[in-house]
Formats: structure tokens, sequence, C-alpha cells
């Protein structure tokens, strides 16, 4: 038998929403080609000063970011991150020992900081953020004792020390360009699963009620006219029944496209339950509302639902109130529903108003 509502773990393999294209992944890659490409115009400047020594240790960088990038590449978050660890920590302490602490090799580390509150939280975080700065005092504080192994002519040095800083200013621009950019499409993507129907793309009833509360205060300030529409498919557990749940959603799913295209921007809709939806249709009176609610059932009815070699056929039954003074948007729904059940028991596939 397939273990097809098993998670994948049991599989293997953890299993992580978004895991295709993890942001963080993302970064790590970016972080270790800008990195690499950095590196390698350390070779050249250092090979450029003659100190062969120090461009040999940036081939060893690269090689390091090149395997960190293979490894988030591959998903291997963890050992992506311990070889830029390693990378940074090394270079900046083989830096600072050989070139002398105002070469600016040490500022790579401050980079290490947003990424530890991106990756870790609480206690663990704040520990090291700690341990890094006592590697950053402890750096500090030799390069004070032990004299640089392979000095520079001191305009190397200036050189150096500006390039190091600048590098560092557009990594820091980079990396909060590029969170920034993350959270906030985050947050677009969150804040539209939570108003929406994922078959539909309609919102859902959450959204709908709450939309619809704040439709009737404005009614209620501006005494203009609102209404809503409850419209519901004819018989459609026997869709269901005789072609199956995949049949079914199709319908609902073209029903959803209906009622999109037959309303106007300042109109909702929302679906409300299972093949039920609700419309709220603001400054329309109750004529208007039971014209629109006439012109979806007309629209569903000239539907034809492609559905294996053939096609489906779907019907829906409206109920249409309009919201009086002085009573809760729930109670205007309530006459809607009323009049929807009314228009079921009359035979379906019509337009009733509560
Ligand atoms: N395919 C599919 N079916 C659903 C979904 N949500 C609810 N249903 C089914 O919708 C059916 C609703 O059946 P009923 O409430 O009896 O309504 P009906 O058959 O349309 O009958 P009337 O409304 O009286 O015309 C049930 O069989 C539910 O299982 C869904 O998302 N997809």
């Amino acid at each position: 038998m397939r273990d097809a509502g098993r998670p994948s773990q049991a599989r293997g393999k953890r299993y992580s929403p978004g895991d295709k294209k993890r942001p963080y992944l993302v970064v790590i890659q970016r972080c270790c080609q800008i990195a690499a490409a950095i590196d390698l115009l350390f070779f050249v400047l250092f090979y450029a000063v003659g100190s062969p020594l120090l461009a040999w240790i940036n081939i060893v960088s690269i090689a390091m970011y090149a395997a960190a990038y293979m490894a988030a590449t591959r998903g291997r978050q963890s050992a992506a991150v311990c070889l830029i660890w390693a990378e940074v920590l090394g270079h900046a302490a083989l830096g600072t020992l050989m070139v002398g602490w105002d070469s600016g090799f040490h500022y790579y580390l401050l980079m290490f900081i947003p990424g530890i509150f991106v990756s870790t939280r609480g206690a663990k975080a704040v520990l090291v953020v700690f341990a890094l700065w006592s590697f950053y005092v402890a750096l500090n504080a030799t390069s004070y004792f032990v004299a640089p192994i392979e000095p520079l002519q001191p305009v190397a040095l200036v050189v150096l020390r500006y390039f190091n800083i600048s590098v560092v200013f557009a990594m820091f621009s980079y990396l909060t360009w590029y969170y920034f950019g993350a959270i906030v499409a985050a947050q677009k993507r969150l804040s539209a699963l939570a108003m929406t129907d994922p078959l539909t793309g309609l919102y859902n009833r959450r959204y709908i009620m709450e939309l619809a509360g704040y439709e009737a205060v404005q009614q209620k300030r501006l005494l203009t006219n609102l209404a809503v529409l409850i419209v519901d498919i004819d018989f459609f557990k026997a869709v269901n029944d005789s072609h199956g749940h995949e049949a079914g959603d199709s319908v609902i799913v073209a029903v959803g496209e209906v009622l999109k295209s037959s309303i106007r921007e300042q109109d909702s809709a929302a679906r409300w339950s299972g093949e039920e939806f609700l419309i709220v249709l603001p400054d329309t009176n109750l004529d208007a509302a039971a014209m629109v609610a006439e012109r979806i059932r007309a629209n569903v009815a000239a539907l034809a639902i492609p559905h294996g070699a053939g096609t489906l056929e779907a019907t829906v039954t409206l109920g249409v109130a309009s919201y009086r003074l002085g009573e809760t948007i729930g109670a205007t729904i309530a006459r809607a529903d009323a009049a929807l059940y009314k228009g079921k028991n009359g035979g379906r596939d019509r337009v009733e108003t509560g």
C-alpha cells in the first residue's frame, strides 16, 4: 500500500514547506559567489604587491566557497554554513596575524551577526554572537602583541583596508536588501493565503465576514445600500457521487470563475462553504442585487465544464438580501440563506429574495 498520506519523513527526507527554493540557501549561494569573486581579486592584488603567500591563501578560500556553494545547491545548509564560518574566521585570523589589524579583515566577522539571528533564535543566537565577539576581541588583543608576519607597504595596507571596508559595506547592503525583499514577499504570500480559498482563488469565509462587517459599518455611516447573495450549486452531491470528487472540484472552480466575471470591481465573492458562495455587493439595492443574481444564474446554466471526453453542466440557486439599518450583517446573511432555501424548495436554478 502506498503511504500517500504520510509525511515524507517516513521515506528518509525531512519534509520542509517551500523546500525547493529556501531563501536562506539562495542567500548562501549568492554570498559564496560574491566572496569567491572578491577572493580572486585579492589573489591578483597580493600578487601585485609581492605577497604570493597571501595570494595563495585566497585560492584556498575560493575552494572553500566553491564547496559551500555546492553544498547549498544540494540543500546541505549546515555544511555550507560551516564552510563559510571556517573560511571567514580563518581568513580574518590569518589576514590579521599576517598583515596586521589595520588590514581590516576583521570587519568580515561582523557580517555574521544578521545571519546568526536569521538562522537561530533565543539564547543560542546570543551565545553564538558572544563567541564571535570573544573571537573578535581576542584577535584584536593578539594583534597588539604579535607583529605582522608578512607586513605590507603602508600604501598597500591603506588600499587593502579601504577595499575591505568597501566590500563589507556592499555585502551588508546586499544582505539587508535581500532579507527585506524576502520578508516583504513572505508577508504578501501569507496575507494572500490568509484571505484566499485555495481551490477557487476567491476570498475565504473568514475574510469575507470581515469585509462584510466593514461594508455594513460604511453603509451605516454613508446611508448607501448594501446587498449580499448566497449562491449554492444544485444537486452537487450527485456530481461527486457519479463523476468523482475531482469532477466536483472542477464544477466548484468553474462556478467560482463565473462569479468573478459576473461582478463589479467593488463587489467581493468568497467560497462560503463546500459548494456555497457568498457575494457582498456594496452600494447595491435589492432589485439591482437580484439582477446580478439572475445574471450569475444564467451564466452558470450556460456552462459546459470539460470533464473527460465530455462536459458537465451545473445550475445554481441564489438567495438575495439587502442590509437593513440596525441589524447585524450576520442577520442579513441569514435572510439571504432563508431565501436560498426557499429557492431550493421551489425547484432550484432560481433567484429568491429575502
Ligand atoms: N468535490 C468537492 N465536493 C465538496 C467540497 N465541499 C463539499 N463537497 C460536497 O458537496 C456536497 C454537498 O451536498 P448537499 O449539501 O447535499 O447539497 P446538494 O447535493 O448540492 O443539494 P442541494 O444543495 O439541495 O441542491 C457534499 O457531498 C460534500 O461532500 C469540495 O471542496 N469539493
